[in-house]
């Protein structure tokens, strides 16, 4: 390793994958425009989200800062947060790590399966001023949309959830029906979600069972969001489509999520993945072609 590369692990939660830095002990600041060439799935790394883990300025375990493809950042990834908990539990070599987040502290708990790890999510917030909507809805179970553009009635009267992010849902008899891509993007900046949204599409397929895709704001159509699969499961119960322990299926795969009715927190367990660990050459970041390496010993 050169002196101006510093190294990575790639990670993905059921295919929502990572480009993680430790910044616990070196500087890590990257511009957006950095942010966007490590990004790119053609001439950078590629990943979805890009996270930097941060020495925790409550004394916790980690500090978690996370980036989307776009180079914003945003306060709440729980595919990542598995990630990163799994990353913090083997360093410690404990069965429990916590992380702060710009969206408050969570609980990361092993399962017995080093790959599979279940996240406390807190508690969802559903008060229109917490999504945060641009107007006053009382129930937001389903608020009604004025969308142009979007024939099908359906798509009018999503769900809202905040997770640490905020989120739209819309149950739909088939969730392939609909296409995501064409009208993610326009619902992602409708103008009722003052800090955009992310946008899911949400079917029921069986007794507490979900079969769900989204649109990640600042990011596209991805193999999973774990925030949306706790906002999926959260308005499901809700609206008593189903009970409060759920599967979400995602295009990557399952998440096990249950909103404990003890506490109100939402629980997500699923995989995760160490894809390989790398090393990424700074002076050639400005370039918009960033250099890096897999280190072949990292493999998983
Ligand atoms: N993939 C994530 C969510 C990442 C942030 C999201 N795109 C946003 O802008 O809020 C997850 O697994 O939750």
């Amino acid at each position: 390793m050169t002196a101006r590369e510093i190294p990575f692990v790639k990670m993905n939660g059921l295919g929502n994958d990572f480009v993680v830095f430790d910044a616990r002990d070196v500087s890590v600041r990257l511009t957006d425009a950095q942010i966007a060439a490590i990004g790119d799935r053609r001439s950078g790394i590629g990943f979805d989200q890009m996270i930097i883990v941060e020495k925790s300025p409550l004394g916790v375990d980690a500090f978690m800062r996370i980036y989307n493809r776009d180079g914003g950042q945003v306060d709440a990834c729980g595919n990542a947060t598995r990630c990163i908990g799994r990353l913090l539990m083997e360093e410690k070599d404990t069965d429990r790590a916590t992380i702060e987040t710009n969206a408050g502290l969570l609980m990361a708990f092993a399962t017995g399966d080093e790959a599979r790890v279940t996240v406390d999510m807190g508690e969802p917030k559903l008060e229109w001023q917490q999504i945060p909507l641009a107007e006053e809805f009382r129930d937001t179970r389903a608020i009604e949309l004025q969308i142009g553009p979007i024939d099908a009635p359906v798509l009018h009267s999503p769900a809202v959830v905040n997770m640490g992010n905020p989120h739209a849902i819309f149950f739909v008899d088939d969730i392939e029906a609909h296409d995501l891509e064409r009208f993610g993007p326009l619902l992602e900046h409708h103008p009722v979600f003052p800090e955009h949204a992310n946008i899911t599409l949400a079917q029921i397929t069986g007794e507490n069972e979900i079969r769900a895709k989204v649109w990640e704001r600042g990011v596209g159509l991805t193999r999973a969001c774990g925030t949306a699969a706790c906002a999926t499961g959260v308005a499901a119960a809700r609206k008593r489509l189903t009970g409060r322990h759920v599967t979400v299926t995602l295009p990557g795969g399952p998440l096990d999520i249950e909103w404990r009715e003890s506490d109100g927190h939402v629980m997500m367990t699923g995989d995760t993945e160490l894809e390989f660990f790398g090393a990424l050459d700074m002076d050639t970041l400005d370039t918009g072609k960033p250099v890096w390496r897999r280190e072949e010993q990292g493999a998983a």
